[in-house]
């Protein structure tokens, strides 16, 4: 099964499979408008009033945003890209050994989606995902080759956790919340998703990831400077721009439902190109499984904000969003009041 990685095998051939083709309705489609001038950007080194006030803005209007001037050193993001490029360019039988579909395992490397054996049609994507917080606890799962991973994952993993907490304050301060409400249970696990998608032999019948939005409570990508990532607004889907060492930051659910539908969690899919291999690191804010979630209550304590959603707690909602396949508006409807 390792063998049907998508870096493992591309290379050897021109056309694509007919189990990688989606029905015409699901395809790419049409070029797609950019957002030109009107995407979202926030400068972390302003005012830290004002990057509230932008942000809450951004995360109401389109469900995301990128954050430029965020202090990890351009050098430490371009050794991460390089590591994982370098990772998934090892001999398909190195990689082998990393080779998992069990959600258990501690560190999987695996290609579509984890259910690749129960789909109809596979994502030209290949993925490698572990926890990385507390580092100590979970380093020992990691990758041992390249000889360099365990050294610049782990950097990235304290400088970025490091980013999510500032992220975390500005939101909670924009909400009007205290700060650190984001700490503690809400963001206990942080999560390494690591996607890869090589060239395509044809980007206009395949998709990299399907149209989803992200179950947690907010997620930063890194991406390399490949076009791929497209987020779904007033019925398009728009190409989000990729901007050199910047984050882009993507509103999850919870950050929805805490914020009683103040913050919108965004659809978004990532699409291939027959030229250029792209890679796309997630960082992914996670509330731990215990953790009690409902909307916030200094945002509902009126009349005029009542409560859209019930109390739950977050393994209860990850169940709802697996059988309902992702789709968020089923999911909400679960848990609206
Ligand atoms: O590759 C991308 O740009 C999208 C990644 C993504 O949405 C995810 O990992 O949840
Ligand atoms: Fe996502």
């Amino acid at each position: 099964m390792e063998n049907n990685l998508v870096s493992s095998w591309c290379k050897n051939v021109k056309t694509l499979p007919e189990s990688y083709i989606f029905p015409e309705e699901q395809r790419p489609g049409e070029p797609i408008v950019p957002l030109s001038g009107s995407s979202p950007i926030i400068d972390l080194t302003t005012h830290e009033h004002d990057q509230a006030q932008q942000i809450i803005k951004a995360s109401q209007d389109f469900g995301y945003f990128q954050v430029i001037n965020h202090g990890i050193s351009e050098t430490l993001l371009e050794e991460t890209i390089d590591v994982l490029k370098e990772f998934f360019n090892m001999p398909a039988k190195e990689k082998a050994k990393y080779y998992s579909v069990d959600p258990n395992s501690k560190c999987k490397l695996y290609t579509s989606t984890i259910n690749y054996s129960n789909e109809d049609k596979h994502y030209w994507r290949d993925a490698l995902a572990h926890h990385c917080h507390p580092l100590q606890h979970y380093l020992p799962f990691w990758p041992e080759k390249p000889t360099r991973y365990q050294e610049v994952i782990s950097a990235y993993s304290i400088e970025t956790r490091k980013l999510i907490t500032k992220i975390s304050d500005v939101i909670s301060e924009g909400l009007g919340l205290e700060k650190g409400y984001f700490g503690g249970e809400l963001s206990k696990v942080q999560m390494l998703l690591v996607n890869y998608y090589p060239p395509c032999p044809d980007p206009n019948l395949a998709l990299g990831m399907h149209s989803h939005c992200d179950p947690n409570l907010f997620t930063i990508l890194l991406q390399d400077n490949v076009h791929g990532l497209q987020i779904f607004k007033d019925g398009k889907w728009i190409a989000v721009e990729p901007i050199p060492n910047a984050f882009v930051v993507i509103i999850g659910c919870q950050l929805q439902i805490i914020s009683n539908n103040k913050l919108k969690s965004v659809i978004h899919r990532a699409v291939t190109n027959s030229k250029e291999t792209r890679i796309c690191v997630g960082n992914f804010v996670i509330p731990s499984s215990d953790c009690h979630i409902e909307p916030a209550s200094d945002l509902v304590k009126n009349t005029t904000n009542i409560p859209a959603y019930k109390p739950y707690q977050y393994k209860e909602f990850l169940h709802t969003y697996a059988i309902n396949h992702g789709d968020f508006e089923a999911v909400l409807q679960s848990y609206k009041l």
